[in-house]
């Protein structure tokens, strides 16, 4: 089955050039109707959710569902490609690839519309995968739970594997995740009279380092854990001693047992510095994803499936400490999600990502061809 994937090359563009928020993915979503009721309508069934969409494409004698889901949302990231279709909105950039994603789900669903199978596939267009997290509400939603499929999928594009693969393996693909954010209130003061001051910078630098102990010397070597701090910010001037400072950051484990021990960890440490410090603190663990969970009997079938077919190249990879909301679903719904290669020396959330396109029409042949198997 051949497919012509330049029409879904130039949509990625598009949307590569509109980068949104979280539950901001307004042009986003007016720039997918568009194209949507720009489609022949007798098959399908659209409906909006907040920033996302669903969208029903109707199979000729449906016994069940299947769903397909795409994340919507960029990343605050100042864009430093070179492309010709960079970020129209300063400060943010699709780097995790869901331009790449929802562009390729246009592909498929563009697909079904032409060539009609038996089952019914649902078309999921998630918003705020980054965060504060789209999966879980979008689940208790009525507009879901009317279309409600049997069995859900998504990929994640991987710039480390080239174009032509995928990667995954059955069971944990993904690791459970916590966000942390954590405030610290000193006394502020001049520079040249430090004893009369807490100074949360200094504050901040040791827990910062403190922090790094949590999983060398609480977690049993043999399981993994994360902890991150991505940002610190305090103080507002060079010679004033900062009275506030704030340290963001990730959790990332495989059980639920290691998060609550990082947790327990974070806060004893984080009580060490109001202590020693003479400061006050404030923790917040923000958006948690639950781990991604691959159907064993569903990723096997599709494993074999594709080694048989020889529709890409199977990599059977390790779990990754990335976190998705997809997992939310694969939690209610078997299903799995897998690794599509893009072929690029910048990784996920870096300012020079460049997926290599090639991978749309890769994406599109795999996942067309599957549903044909799967819906017929
Ligand atoms: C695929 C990917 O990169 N996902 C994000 C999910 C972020 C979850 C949440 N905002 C957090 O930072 O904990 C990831 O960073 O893995």
């Amino acid at each position: 089955m051949g497919v012509d994937a330049l029409p879904f090359i130039k949509i990625r563009r598009e949307l590569h050039k509109i980068p949104e928020p979280g539950f901001k993915e307004f042009k986003t979503q007016r720039f997918l109707l568009d194209y949507l009721n720009g489609l022949p309508q007798e098959r399908m069934e659209i409906k909006t959710w907040r920033t996302g969409i669903l969208v029903k494409v109707r199979g000729s004698n449906p016994s069940k569902r299947l769903g397909y889901r795409a994340d919507m949302d960029g990343l605050p990231i100042t864009e430093e490609t070179s492309c010709e279709f960079r970020s129209t909105h300063p400060g943010f950039m699709h780097a995790c690839g869901h331009d790449m994603h929802m562009a390729i789900a246009l592909g498929v669903l563009t697909h079904f519309v032409e060539n009609q199978v038996k089952d019914d596939l649902i078309f999921i267009f998630q918003p705020a995968e980054e965060g504060p997290g789209g999966a879980q509400p979008m689940l208790a939603s009525k507009e879901f739970q009317d279309f409600q499929p049997d069995a859900i999928f998504a990929l994640h594009i991987a710039p480390e594997y080239p174009v032509g693969t995928v990667a995954l393996k059955p069971g944990i693909l993904f690791a459970n995740t916590s966000e942390l954010f954590i405030d610290l209130k000193g006394k502020g003061g001049h520079a040249a009279f430090p004893h009369t001051a807490n100074d949360m910078v200094i504050a901040a630098a040791h827990l910062a380092t403190q922090l790094q102990s949590i999983v060398s010397r609480n977690i049993d070597p043999l399981d993994s854990a994360v902890v991150t701090i991505g940002k610190i910010e305090g103080g507002t001037k060079q010679n004033i001693i900062a009275e506030k400072a704030r340290l963001e950051g990730t959790i990332r484990t495989l059980s639920m047992e290691s998060m609550q021990k990082v947790k327990s960890r974070i806060e004893a440490l984080v009580r060490g510095t109001e202590a020693g410090f003479e400061c006050s603190a404030a923790i917040d663990y923000g958006a948690n994803y639950c781990q991604v969970y691959n159907d064993e009997t569903l990723t096997r079938e599709f494993m074999d499936w594709v080694q048989e077919s020889g529709v890409a190249n199977l990599i059977e990879c390790k779990t990754a400490m990335t976190g998705e909301d997809f997992g939310y679903f694969l939690a209610e719904i078997p299903g799995f999600l897998f690794w599509l290669g893009v072929n690029t020396p910048y990784g996920l959330h870096h300012a020079r990502i460049e997926p290599d396109e090639g991978a749309i029409e890769v994406a599109i042949r795999v996942l067309t061809q599957y549903f044909t198997f799967k819906a017929s």
